[in-house]
């Protein structure tokens, strides 16, 4: 009895223009792993291909490329539906989104090839119908491993494609379904537009396809429709001719190896450049980017505390920023060695805090007012004890104050023509810093300045003096950007805001 492949592979044959040419195509992932060796194929327009082989011959990988996936290293590969969008492809390991749900599946990859609602609807529909699967709400992770390879064979038909690329879809079917999926491919090559290639472990039902390839080790056997396979090499099954085609691969293989001691792991790759890959689909279209807004939108419907958290996070990272980070910092420590104090920095709480009295330590005064903008004041008996301090990181900077400060201060305010240079340096604070960290180092150096003009200025008011004389002659108006008196918040904000402008868009 003629089989059904019989009757169709003699009205098509092989005199039906190619859908698909490979020309010597050559593919190895390493070195010492050649998957395709010069592999030859033609697949007739308008007729199925079963290509058939043992498990790792490289059927995934001709497949991959033959869709664009992946790249020949040599050789070519020509097909006649010049865009991806022409093309339907079911992978070996199937590209669903768990937590999707059929309906949303097939709206997601409808978009992308650019359907409308009203098509998406009707077409998925009559494939539920046709594939057997459950109600369209059902989410994909919560499917059987057949029913998912299902949806994903829905996907690839869903587009009506010109050339559709079947990597083992009949895997875990129901044989009466898997009769009708094989029904349903015959129909669709029926009128001569649509190919179809198929790859498929279940030997006997490639005897629909009209051309069966045989693969084995990189390499095509045989490319012949079953009928003529069978009656060429005598068997009545295709699991014997397979066998029979195999062992004289095998002993072809032996001789040659005997003959040419060569070695297959080094086998000469050509020097042709493979074809351009298939015509990219224009990724900024409208209905690309309608799928990528639906596909994002499903995502985050289904992943609401991942969503919440993802939104939290930033406004959590802006709070502990703004807190920790983003403003000044406070409580930083300084050393004192103040010679005009006898008693230590204790001793000071005894003098007034105010007058015109240049007799009384003045010191104390400006060194309040530097506890007053929240610094720490460490006091040490000498110079040297407190420029190793800052050394070991223990303070930001010393403040030194020889014995007769505020007596020199005085002298050289009130008869600044009779000031020695001995009084004039006696009467200065001086200061050494850590200049390590710019933006502490910058902070301290204006907060002791400001300080110190403040403490300048009481003193001035207090003996009835123009207070303007206590400061230098240099006026800081009003910013025209910013602040006076910048934060380091300020510096910041712009770094964060597009921070969390990255961070909301990336996702
Ligand atoms: N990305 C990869 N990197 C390295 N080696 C790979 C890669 N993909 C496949 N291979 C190797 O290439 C060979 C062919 O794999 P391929 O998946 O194409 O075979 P197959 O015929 O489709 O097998 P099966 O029928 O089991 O799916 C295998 O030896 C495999 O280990």
């Amino acid at each position: 009895m003629e089989s059904p492949g019989m009757a169709l592979s003699d009205k098509y044959g092989g005199d039906n223009p190619p859908a698909i040419m490979v020309r010597g195509a050559y593919k190895r992932y390493n070195p010492y792993s050649v998957v395709l060796r010069g592999l030859n194929m033609t697949v007739p327009e308008g007729t199925i291909y079963g290509l058939l082989g043992p498990s790792g011959c490289g059927k995934t990988t001709l497949l991959s490329c033959m869709v664009g996936r992946c790249q020949l290293d040599a050789g070519d590969i020509q097909v006649k539906a010049r865009t991806k969008s022409n093309i339907g492809y079911m992978p070996q390991e199937l590209a669903l989104y768990q937590e999707f749900s059929i309906k949303e599946t097939m709206t997601y990859y409808g978009r992308l090839f650019g359907m409308s609602h009203k098509q998406i609807e009707t077409r998925t529909y009559e494939l539920l119908k046709f594939l057997e699967l459950p109600n369209e709400n059902n989410i994909v992770s919560r499917l059987s491993g057949g029913q998912e390879r299902r949806v994903s064979f829905a996907v690839a038909l869903l587009h009506d494609p010109q050339l559709l690329i079947l990597d083992e879809p009949t895997v875990g079917v129901d044989p009466v379904l898997s009769a009708s999926i094989w029904q349903h491919l015959l129909d669709m090559t029926a009128n001569g537009n649509k190919t179809v290639v198929i790859t498929t472990h279940y030997i006997e039902e490639a005897r629909q396809a009209h051309t069966i390839g045989l693969m084995r080790d990189g390499t095509l056997l045989a490319e012949e429709s079953p009928s003529q396979l069978l009656l060429k090499h005598n068997c009545s099954t295709l699991e014997q001719a397979f066998l029979e085609l195999s062992k004289r691969q095998t002993r072809r293989s032996v001789m040659d190896k005997e003959d040419e001691n060569c070695n297959i792991e080094t086998y000469p790759v050509p020097n042709k450049k493979p074809l351009a890959p298939l015509k990219p689909d224009n990724i900024c279209s409208k209905s690309r980017i309608v799928a990528q807004l639906l596909k994002n939108f499903y995502w985050m419907k289904r992943n609401i505390p991942i969503m919440c958290f993802l939104m939290i996070l930033p406004v959590v990272q802006c709070y502990l920023f703004c807190t920790c980070i983003g403003r000044d910092p406070q409580g930083l420590k300084l050393g004192v060695v103040n010679e005009e104090l006898k008693n230590g920095m204790s001793s000071c709480s005894s003098y007034p805090s105010s007058g015109c009295n240049f007799s009384v330590p003045l010191s104390c005064r400006y060194l309040q007012n530097l506890k007053d903008k929240s610094y720490k004041l460490i006091e040490y008996d000498s110079l040297d004890e407190a420029k190793f301090a800052v050394k070991k990181n223990k303070v930001w900077g010393v403040l030194y104050f020889e014995e007769g400060y505020s007596e020199s201060l005085g002298e050289r305010i009130k008869m600044p023509e009779n000031a020695t240079d001995r009084t004039l340096s006696i009467s200065d604070v001086n200061i050494w810093q850590d200049m390590s960290n710019q933006y502490v180092s910058n902070l301290l150096r204006r907060d002791m300045l400001s300080r110190y003009v403040m403490f300048l200025e009481s003193v001035f008011r207090d003996c009835g003096w123009p207070v303007a004389l206590a400061d230098i002659p240099i006026k800081l108006e009003d910013a025209i950007y910013g602040d006076n008196n910048p934060s380091f918040g300020h510096f910041t904000a712009p770094a964060i805001i597009s921070l969390l402008v990255y961070f909301y868009i990336k996702k």
